[in-house]
This record gives C-alpha cells, structure tokens and sequence, in this order.
C-alpha cells in the first residue's frame, strides 16, 4: 500500500548503525571537522571549539544555543527546544545533521565578533573546485556546443545543471559511488542495467518555459563551483532565449552542507565565467548585466539553511515561490526537505507529496540519500535488481521531477 501525504512515511533519523543517516552522523562529520581543520590555518581557540563540536555530536546530546547567539531565537522557532538534551542520533535527521553546521560555523567564528567572521570553512575546497581544470574543460566544451539549436543547447544545458549537482564536496568524502554521473547507473558489477536518470519530467519543465519572455524562474541553488557554474549558465541560457523573462536565483545566507552556494560563490562563479571564454564568457556577461537591469535577483532567506522540510517555510517565502512561473529546487538536500525527508514508497505518487508547495515545483537532483518519491515499478524493480539498495545513496543516478 503506497503512503500518501495524508498518511506519511515515518520520518528519517540516525540512530540505525550501519544507515546511511547514522553514516553520515557517525562518520561524515568527524570527516569533515577534519577537513576544515585541515584547509584553515585555525588558532588554538578554533581547533578547542572543534575538539567540542566532534565530541559533542558524536557522543553528546544536544545543547542550546548561548543566549547571544546569533538566531538564536530562529532556531527556538525550529524546534531547538524540543530537542536539547536528547542524542544527535535520536532527533529527526534532518535536524541533527543541518544543526551540526550551524555548530561548526558556531566552532570557527563565522558569527563574530572577531578577527575569523565571515571567513567561510568551506572556502578552500569551493576555490580549488571552480580552479580546477575540468571547469576549464566543461566551459570549453560550451563552444563545442554552437552548432545546437537553441532547444538542443537548453537541453544539454539542463543536463548539465542536473549532472553538476553531482559535484558536492561533503558527499564526496565518502561516497561509495565513483560511477561517471551522466552515464549509465553502475549496476552490481557494473552491468548498468538501469538509466542513471531514473525519472525525466523535462518536457513538462520545458512546457512550463515557453520561449514567450514573460515567465519567471524561481531557481534554488545547491552547491557552488561546478554545480553553480552550470545552473547559471542554465540561467543565462533561458533568459537569452526568452525561456524566462526574469531569473530569482536563491543561495544560503551562510556557509552549508560543505560545499551549499552563498552569494560570495555566485560572485566567484560570475568571476569566472566572465574571466573565460567564448559562449562561456558571453553568458557571464549577461548574467552581470542581468543583475544591473533586475532581470536577475539573488535572494538569501533564512529558511534555505532551517533544519525543516519545506511544508514549514514561513508565509514570505511561500508567496516568493507562489509568484514564480515555475521554482525548481536543485539537489538532494532541497529534495529532501521537499518530501518531508520521510522514507516513502518509492512509487508513492511525487505530485502527491509536493501537492503543497506554492506553485508550480522542479527538482533536479543527483540521488545521494534514501529518500525517493514518484518511481514508476518497473525502475524500482530493475535498480533493485542491479544494485540492491545503493541506487538511492551512491549518487550515480539522478531525477527530473515535475509538479506542474
Ligand atoms: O549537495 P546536495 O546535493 O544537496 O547533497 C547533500 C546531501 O549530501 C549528504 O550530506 C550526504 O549524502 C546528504 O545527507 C545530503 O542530503
């Protein structure tokens, strides 16, 4: 019997040895407290806050925020309360692992006051990914690309947003599926019986962008460097095409999830396409005088970094995502607070689960965590059949999903 909203699937959480939640709370987040400590030349009261932070969520409960903390008073509408005192590895997963960076920014001084605020943990690795040669390569490829027609370029374009989401740095740290994203799933053995792309709603996304000019593209951003780079060339393509008459690109008021975009990394990305080449270079012009004329808003609400599915955005953000032509909510977290981050059944009807969120929704999202809505039973049956279960988290496989 498939769940349905009005009767939900349990929400996920952490405390299962072995699960991928656990995983991620067990092992991820030490991993990644490493990490910082590694790329940042932190002082000793940095690296003591650290020491804290990894003993704490591994092994503690839950503490309040101190009383000057910065939102703090957000973080009691989300739920803080309820939680303090009990295990990270007892409370809805969701909340435990979006907590952890609100911690971690907490450990590195992000909030200030002091010599460290603003300087983002993450920043190194965003850098060396948009540095690496293989963005050289990708904005390269564009101009491979001039002969397509305006709808084949908006389709590879597409793909290219969808497959970006692919690059997240803080799945990378141990993510077991090494398989090449755009191609076929790595079946058990590496049969690839399945299509990597397991659900493909584009032409329901295209219906809703006609190259009329008018319509609006509410797009909320995932991770900056190689995936930011393609979602805004995916941006500057279907505002130079009339896809969309004007763009609302939403990034995280701060630093999130490793590698999550913020406004410093869309000025990067910016920076970069205007510092390369060609259709690239071309693009990144538009977008920078797309952000001059209004045709291009970058938006920071506090929400994109709640530790809350998105059936609990406050009554602003409903109305920016109501007015849009369409909102499509890149990568696998977004997913994730879309469906509620609760273990549906996999064919458990995706317009079913979104019926609430305020206008037309589209999600495009490399497969990175268990949750998963709107498959039809033959592709449950034959990923199943080729990987077991690792389809859902190995991030070889990937989603358009449409509720129009
Ligand atoms: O950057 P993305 O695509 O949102 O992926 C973030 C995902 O990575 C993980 O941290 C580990 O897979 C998930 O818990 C989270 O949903």
């Amino acid at each position: 019997m498939p769940d349905t909203a009005s009767q939900p699937a349990p929400v996920l959480l952490g405390n299962e040895p072995g699960s991928f939640p656990h995983g991620v709370l067990a092992e991820r987040h030490p991993a990644i407290i490493r990490q910082v400590r590694e790329a940042l030349p932190y002082e000793a009261g940095q690296h003591r806050a650290l020491d804290a932070l990894l003993a704490n969520c591994t092994e503690g409960v839950i503490e309040p925020l101190p009383g000057d903390a910065p939102g703090r008073d957000r973080w009691t509408a989300w739920g803080m309360d309820e939680y303090v005192g009990r295990s990270w590895f007892d409370v809805p997963w969701l909340w435990a692992e979006s907590h952890f960076y609100r911690r971690l920014l907490d450990a590195v001084g992000w909030f200030g006051p002091g010599a460290w605020q603003g300087i983002d943990p993450f920043r190194p690795a965003k850098l060396a990914e948009l540095d690496a040669p293989e963005t050289d390569e990708e904005l390269a490829a564009l101009d491979g690309l001039a002969g397509l027609s305006a709808d084949e370029l908006g389709r590879a374009l597409l793909h290219g947003s969808l497959w970006g989401n692919r690059a997240d740095l803080g799945f990378s740290l141990s993510a077991t599926g090494t398989g090449s994203g755009a191609g076929r799933g790595a079946g058990a053995g590496g049969r690839g019986e399945v299509p990597a792309l397991v659900a493909d709603d584009s032409e329901r996304l295209w219906s809703l962008l006609p190259p009329s000019g008018t319509g609006t593209l509410c797009l909320v951003a995932d991770n900056a460097g190689r995936e930011l780079v393609p979602d805004l060339l995916l941006v500057a393509h279907l505002l130079a095409h009339g896809r969309a008459g004007r763009a609302i690109l939403h990034v995280k008021p701060h630093p999130y999830y490793v590698s999550d975009a913020t406004t410093a990394d869309v000025v990067d990305a910016l920076r970069r396409l205007t510092g390369a080449s060609g259709t690239a270079a071309e693009y990144g012009r538009l977008l920078w005088s797309a952000l001059a004329d209004g045709r291009l808003t970058v938006r920071a609400h506090p929400f994109s970094c709640a530790p809350l599915p998105y059936t609990d955005m406050p009554d602003d953000l409903r109305a920016q995502f109501a007015q849009a032509t369409v909102t499509v909510l890149k990568g696998d977290l977004n997913y994730r607070r879309l469906v509620g981050d609760r273990l549906w059944s996999p064919t458990t009807p995706f317009a079913d689960v979104t019926a609430y969120f305020p206008g037309p929704v589209a999600t495009l999202r490399t497969l990175k965590s268990d949750v998963i809505t709107g498959l039809d039973a033959d592709t449950e049956t034959a990923l199943v059949a080729a990987e077991g279960q690792r389809w859902r988290t190995s991030g070889t496989h990937a989603l358009i999903q449409v509720r129009s």
